[in-house]
């Protein structure tokens, strides 16, 4: 992923990024660290439990910017817990999908 990568494709590419580190396990990587973490999935859940007081912090404190930063790690290590967890993004558009 670069930063020439077209907006509404931000989500895939990430996805695709995260699948491939799964499958690799590359050293020099964060998302590496979430897959083999000896808390195992125990560790990706409590970063999502961090990510998501933050988020309600930064909203509770009306920054903005903060708020954005945060959501982004929020999403982020959802997306490697639904990976973990042999979901696709393509699974959650679907679910979503059913509640149009
Ligand atoms: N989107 C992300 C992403 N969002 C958050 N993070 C990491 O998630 C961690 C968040 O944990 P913390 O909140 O403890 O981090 P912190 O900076 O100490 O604290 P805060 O300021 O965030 O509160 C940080 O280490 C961030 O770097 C991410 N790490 C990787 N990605 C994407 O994943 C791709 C692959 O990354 P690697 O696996 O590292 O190659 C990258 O190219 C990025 O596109």
């Amino acid at each position: 992923m670069d930063a020439d990568t077209p907006t509404d494709e931000v989500l895939d590419e990430l996805f695709a990024t995260i699948e491939s580190r799964k499958a690799d396990l590359p050293e020099d990587s964060y998302t590496t660290t979430l897959f083999t973490h000896e808390k195992g999935e125990n560790y990706v859940l409590e970063k999502l439990g961090e990510e998501t007081t933050e988020t309600i912090l930064a909203a509770k404190d009306d920054d903005r910017e903060e708020l954005l930063y945060e959501s982004a790690d929020l999403v982020y290590h959802l997306l490697v817990l639904l990976s973990m967890k042999d979901a696709s993004l393509d699974d959650l558009r679907e679910e979503l999908k059913t509640r149009f």
